[in-house]
């Protein structure tokens, strides 16, 4: 039996979906490690450990290879010392998969890194697509005053890793206030990829 055609109102302000099949939430207690200011970070937590990073409102119609999985991330604006509010960021287990973000509301950045560790931004707008190539590692970044919220698409196959971020200590890139704005570092804790490592990631096919 075929899957039955759907729509989906998204409020833009809210990240909230109508008819979503999941819904999940970060809270700042369960982002340990991804901040380079660990006593900031020791601080947020005893004083909002438990509020709310980001939320994810999702449809998944089915599992089938060749499906699709959308929904929208909704990012509260925060800081940990200087370091903006982050996703955990991934690869997709499936590596090879791509993946679109579309600006809703507020201001932000898509934070991507290739297997061999070249780092590319773009900013995300209201009606900004941002194209996530395959094997790109990507995590989105709350650089304004309010909530960041986007919509995305990805094959259903694709699957998240976070493994591969965390063996590198990181993203090689860290996004920082610089006054108004943003400014991006170099993330002093990461450790490139092996060549092994890289290949295994580039081997990724079907
Ligand atoms: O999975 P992470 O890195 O915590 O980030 C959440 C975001 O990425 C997604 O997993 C989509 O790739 C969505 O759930 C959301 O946009
Ligand atoms: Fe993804």
């Amino acid at each position: 039996m075929a899957v039955p055609p759907t729509s989906h109102r998204i409020d833009p302000a809210t990240g909230v979906l109508s008819s979503p099949t999941g819904r999940y939430e970060k809270r700042l207690a369960e982002l340990a490690g991804i901040y380079a200011d660990a006593d900031a970070f020791a601080a947020a937590l005893a004083e909002r450990g438990d509020s709310i990073v980001y939320a994810v409102h999702e449809v998944r119609p089915a599992a089938a290879r060749g499906d699709l999985i959308f929904g929208t991330t909704f990012m509260e604006p925060g800081r940990i010392g200087d370091e903006f509010y982050v996703t955990r960021g991934h690869i997709h287990a499936r590596a090879n998969r791509p993946e679109t973000y579309y600006g809703e509301a507020g201001e932000g950045l898509m934070l991507m890194e290739s297997p061999e560790g070249e780092t590319s931004i773009l900013e995300v707008r209201p009606r900004v697509m941002v194209y996530v190539p395959p094997l790109w590692i990507h995590r989105s970044v709350n650089t304004g005053s309010a909530p960041l919220v986007m919509s995305f698409c990805y094959p259903a196959d694709a699957g998240q890793d976070y493994g591969l971020i965390a063996r590198s200590g990181g993203m090689a890139t860290r996004i920082l206030a610089d006054g108004t704005g943003w400014k991006a570092v170099p993330n002093a804790d990461y450790r490139p990829r092996s060549a092994a490592e890289i290949d295994a990631i580039l081997a990724t096919q079907d």
